[in-house]
């Protein structure tokens, strides 16, 4: 049984799914009124409205998946989550449509002074000429991040007779091309602008992007607006700009502090605000309830997700195809971990034929998932593999071969520790499954599932035999057996499966046999 904590408004007829999976208990409760029971769930599902903090994370210590219904993730620590293998998706399109229709609206509420005019009239004025406002038509638009919603804006912005500039570090000329837009640096689009919209996401780098320096270069007149995250527009250069009459009016729907308590720029009556209202539309809200809905099912019952912040992109069939190599290597990573009881200084994987037909970088972060889970007591999966590793000094390496040993895919690992290595070699027979064909150079061929035994030995008479003998003796049933040499009388292997995992005592007595090497125990 799964449990979800919905901590924002999401649209209960979007989380369907969720409502009717047998396996899944929905509980609708604010972060507050949760506090006692925050360490029992699986997946956590916000608006804009919840901090998904470092500090929330860790008193979560079950949580797989957190769940944004909209587009920013910036009120959520990305990073803390990764650090802990939980998987952050959001909802990217579902309200594209509705937050550019919203500032296309504050846009033309500001330049005919709707706002302002309404209040008038309702306090029984009748001022027409006090209310004059500016056309669209004919004036040229700056949108400032030109992805799905800044996109949407210029088609609409279009028909509406303006020119359009936009400024988009990351736009490709494809693009600009096909939406019929001029692409210009920012510094060139500022001066030309009679209107700025900004439609990037929060960051590092688009915090006070435009700011008292650079708005400057405006013309004088100009119109801002910032439907996308508060603090992108500097707030206080802002204040100062519309006070000294520079930017002529701003319309502003998100605040750096929501909601906007003591925010001067609510004192200017040249500012048009709403209360973070971009998505806020039955369509938007439906549509993106549904796809995190979609998305927390498809994660919770072990398939890959569409819309994940911080793992690669994978569609359901090609994670069907990789599905076998992903759970081989993952394998290959424990057995790896398992055996090797010392400090590690590198694991390297070579991909041979048909293994090369996906993204490897998926394959290489389930293997040291693989690898790590059986050492650490924090959950390590594909998403924090990377990180695991680098944090605890171990190199990860990744190499391409064309030497397939003779089958049509073939994967070796390699684990150095500071004394000893490990070789793992392994392939997928379509139709037959896994099979380790190569342990410690020995040639060998097992289903790498089950509980197990590696014994390295002397090739001769009577050992195997007094292995048996041991286990007869203690009732201990062996399940499947392996043997492997390199050449006679020389160093030979046994792997040897259990029912249940072989107990210390046991490990012990056959230890303690001559002609032994050594042994490993593993559980896969
Ligand atoms: N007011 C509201 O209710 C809503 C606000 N939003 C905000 O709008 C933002 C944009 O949403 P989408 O268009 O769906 O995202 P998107 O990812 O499609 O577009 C963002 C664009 O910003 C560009 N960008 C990134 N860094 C930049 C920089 N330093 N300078 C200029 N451009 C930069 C990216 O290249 C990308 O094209 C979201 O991140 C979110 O914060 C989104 C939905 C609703
Ligand atoms: O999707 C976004 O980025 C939004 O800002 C929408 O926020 P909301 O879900 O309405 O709190």
């Amino acid at each position: 049984m799964y449990r979800i904590l919905v901590a924002d408004a999401i649209k209960p007829e979007g989380l369907g799914p969720l409502l009717q999976a047998s396996h899944i208990e929905l509980v609708q409760q604010k972060i507050e009124e949760a506090e006692e029971s925050l360490h029992e769930f699986d997946a956590l599902l916000v608006r804009s409205a919840t901090k998904v903090t470092d500090e929330l994370i860790q008193r979560m210590p079950k949580l797989k998946i957190i769940a944004r219904a909209g587009v920013g993730v910036d009120n959520i620590d990305v990073p803390a989550a990764t650090k802990r293998g939980i998987v952050v998706v959001n909802a990217p399109d579902g309200n594209t449509i509705s937050t550019a229709e919203h500032t296309f609206a504050m846009m033309a509420a500001l330049v005919r002074h709707i706002p302002q005019a309404h209040s008038s009239v309702k306090n029984g004025e009748w001022k027409r000429s006090s209310f004059t406002g500016t056309e669209l038509n004919g004036k040229t638009l700056g949108i400032v991040g030109f992805g799905r919603i800044g996109g949407e804006i210029a088609k609409r912005a279009k028909v509406f007779g303006m020119n359009v500039l936009v400024f988009d570090p990351f736009l490709t000329s494809d693009r600009a091309k096909k939406l019929n837009v001029a692409a210009l640096p920012l510094k060139e689009l500022l001066p030309l602008a009679d209107i700025i919209t900004v439609h990037t996401p929060l960051t590092e780098e688009t915090k006070g992007l435009l700011n008292g320096k650079n708005l400057r270069s405006c013309k004088k007149g100009v119109y801002l607006l910032n439907c996308a995250r508060g603090g992108i527009i500097d707030e206080n250069d802002l204040y100062e700009l519309l006070l000294e009459g520079h930017i002529a009016g701003a319309a502003i729907d998100v605040f750096v502090e929501e909601p906007p308590l003591g925010n001067k720029l609510l004192e200017l009556d040249s500012v048009t605000v709403t209360p973070h209202l971009g998505a806020s539309t039955k369509e938007a809200q439906l549509n993106v309830a549904t796809q995190v809905a979609q998305e927390v099912l498809l994660f919770l019952n072990g398939n890959p997700v569409a819309n994940s912040i911080n793992l690669p992109a994978i569609s359901k069939e090609q994670f069907e195809r990789v599905q076998p190599f992903y759970q081989l290597v993952q394998q290959m990573g424990s057995i790896g971990s398992q055996c090797m009881k010392e400090g590690i200084r590198e694991i390297s994987v070579t991909y041979a034929g048909e293994a090369l037909n996906f993204d490897t970088s998926i394959l290489t972060k389930s293997l040291i998932s693989g690898f790590f889970k059986t050492r650490l007591d924090i959950p390590v999966n594909e998403v924090n593999a990377l990180l695991v590793a680098k944090e605890r000094g171990v190199t990860i390496g990744e190499k391409v071969s064309s030497d397939t040993y003779g089958y049509s895919n073939c994967i070796t690992i390699t684990v150095k520790g500071d004394n000893t290595q490990l070789d793992i070699r392994g392939t997928h027979v379509e139709n037959y499954g896994s099979r380790i064909v190569s342990l410690n150079g020995f040639n060998i061929e097992f289903l790498p599932e089950g509980n197990f035994l590696y014994i390295q030995h002397t090739d001769q008479p009577g050992v195997i035999g007094n292995v048996g003998k041991i286990l007869g003796n203690h009732n201990v049933n062996i399940a499947t057996m392996q043997v492997g040499r390199k050449q006679a009388g020389g160093e030979a292997i046994m792997v040897l499966s259990f029912d249940k995992p072989l107990s210390d005592e046991m490990f012990e007595k056959l230890n303690n046999l001559e002609d032994i090497f050594f042994m490993y125990r593993m559980s896969l």
